[in-house]
């Protein structure tokens, strides 16, 4: 063999795994660069911890309600630590598994960071490696605003998952995925949550029903939210609370932590793709074709990195199919971006597929567009006293009332999603969604009888 392998992925996230899994499956000798930790942003500071806590969230709404059911409970207090303690013990055994996993794939596990030194060579941590395909896969890093005096005594979602202790007072920045996931969990634990965003709904970009339903949802739940609030700086008070100010001279005292959610920027710094004549574009991603390649004909990229969605399956799919292309004699296999389902992890949770309802008007032309929606509380809390609300829209196009868009906000969502995106995926229309018998008594039968 020419080279020490046929393919390295630098990064052992969701997409340089996947790559490395699928091509050891066709007999292909592979090697992953992992610096920190296998299994990546997702499964030690992302999705799966996120999830972890989200569920003790949960279970703590359910125990406020349940005197409102008839029992006799009341919850005495809520041990942090050991459920961080069982999400590490978790953790561990995925990444555990994942060790294993490789070896019995027959892929080596390379720790340390990776750095191009020519187009098919890998330096890790100065010991190198050659290979005939490389793939970047070194997804991204918690961003911390420059502008803002003092910032580091802020920490990040990384910093929000090496928490042992809870807060009792804290401030999330941001109003996007991380920031209104991360004070969902703390205002439900029992920490008393103020969000600041610049503007006024959260989840800017997304359909506008779903933002002003789970803004208020939030402000239900008890979070208090400053809008219109620019951070300038922040400064550790003499009782070691922290302060927050904002540019136009508004300020907010007494924190025990600040977290920074405002979004991520990607990890190419180690790289030294200079070294093989390939730099990021202007927002630190790596541009690829419909294919992942980059510029460099034997150097491809996948995942957080490219600037596609930044999603673990995006990130999955994109490394599985390049191994088909590259392994498996399917060169024409290609990521369909076009209905990218996704939930975000808020309290009430958040499904979205296709388009929003500006979105579509934007791209269908204004009277094109219909939309069907629907908003009611769900019979979980019919009699409870905390009442969160659901709000689902179906947004379709043209004579045949195709559905373009799915929304929704509330309790269900998050699992609800994932089979109406397969219909949208295959095109369905209003009529197919009629046709559909509904499930009764569900939340999730509105899609299928709005009028
Ligand atoms: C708090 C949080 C919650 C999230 N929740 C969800 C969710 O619920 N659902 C969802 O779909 N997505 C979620 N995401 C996004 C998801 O984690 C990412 O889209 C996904 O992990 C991207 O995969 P990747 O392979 O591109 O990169 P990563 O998973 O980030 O993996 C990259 C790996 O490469 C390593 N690395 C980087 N550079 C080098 C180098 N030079 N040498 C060696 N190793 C290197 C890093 O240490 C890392 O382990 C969440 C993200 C965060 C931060
Ligand atoms: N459930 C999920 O699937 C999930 C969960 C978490 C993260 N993710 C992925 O990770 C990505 C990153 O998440 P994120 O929440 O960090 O980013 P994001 O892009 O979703 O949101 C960042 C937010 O911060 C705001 N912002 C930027 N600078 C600011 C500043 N100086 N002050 C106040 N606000 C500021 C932006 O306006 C934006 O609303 C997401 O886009 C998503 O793709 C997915």
């Amino acid at each position: 063999m020419k080279y020490d392998y046929d393919v390295i992925a630098i990064g052992a996230g969701s997409g340089g795994l996947s790559v490395v899994e699928r091509a050891a499956e066709y007999g292909k000798k592979c090697a992953v660069v992992e610096a920190k930790k296998l299994g990546g942003t997702c499964v030690n500071i992302g999705c799966v911890p996120k999830k972890v806590m989200w569920f003790g969230a949960h279970i703590a709404e359910a125990v406020r309600d349940a005197p409102d059911f008839g029992f006799d409970v009341e919850q005495k207090g809520f041990a942090w630590s050991t459920l961080v303690e069982k999400r590490e013990q978790y953790i561990n055994n995925i990444t555990t598994w994942y060790s294993g996993y490789m070896s019995d794939k027959g892929v080596d596990v390379l720790t340390g960071w990776g750095s191009l030194v020519d187009k098919n060579t890998v330096s890790v941590d100065g010991k190198t490696y050659t290979a005939e395909t490389i793939v970047i896969a070194p997804g991204g890093t918690p961003l911390i605003p420059q502008e803002t005096e003092n910032a580091d005594l802020g920490l990040t979602s990384d910093g929000f998952f090496e928490l042992t202790e809870q807060p009792k007072k804290v401030a999330v920045v941001g109003s996007g995925y991380i920031a209104v996931e991360l004070a969902g969990v703390f205002q439900a634990l029992g920490t008393d949550t103020t969000l600041i965003s610049r503007k006024d709904l959260v989840l800017r970009g997304f359909d506008d029903m779903i933002r002003e339903t789970l803004t208020d949802a939030m402000l239900e739940s008890g979070i208090t939210k400053e809008y219109h609030f620019a951070v300038k700086k922040l400064e550790r008070a003499e009782d070691g609370s922290l302060s927050i100010y904002s540019t136009d001279g508004q300020e907010i005292h007494g924190f025990d932590q600040v977290v920074w959610a405002v979004g991520r920027t990607t990890l190419v710094e180690p790289l030294a793709l200079e070294n093989v004549g390939l730099e990021a574009n202007g927002r630190g991603y790596i541009e690829v074709d419909e294919f992942h390649k980059t510029a460099v004909d034997n150097i491809y990229a996948i995942g957080d990195v490219t600037g596609q969605p930044q999603l673990t399956p995006v990130a999955i799919r994109a490394g599985r199919y390049l191994a088909e292309r590259l392994y498996n004699n399917k060169p024409d296999l290609k990521l369909d971006l076009s209905s990218v389902p996704t939930v975000i992890f808020s309290h009430p949770p958040v499904g979205t597929v296709g388009l929003a309802e500006h979105d579509a008007r934007r791209e269908y032309g204004h009277d094109n567009v219909k939309v069907y929606s629907s908003s009611f509380t769900p019979m979980r809390y019919a009699f409870t006293k905390h009442q969160i609300k659901t709000a689902l829209k179906l947004v379709v196009t043209g004579e045949d009332e195709k559905v373009v868009g799915i929304h929704i906000v509330g309790d269900g969502a998050d699992e609800m999603l994932q089979g109406f995106a397969v219909a949208v995926q295959m095109g369905a229309t209003k009529a197919d969604l009629d046709a559909t018998i509904a499930i009764h008594p569900s939340s999730s039968e509105e899609l299928v009888t709005m009028r």
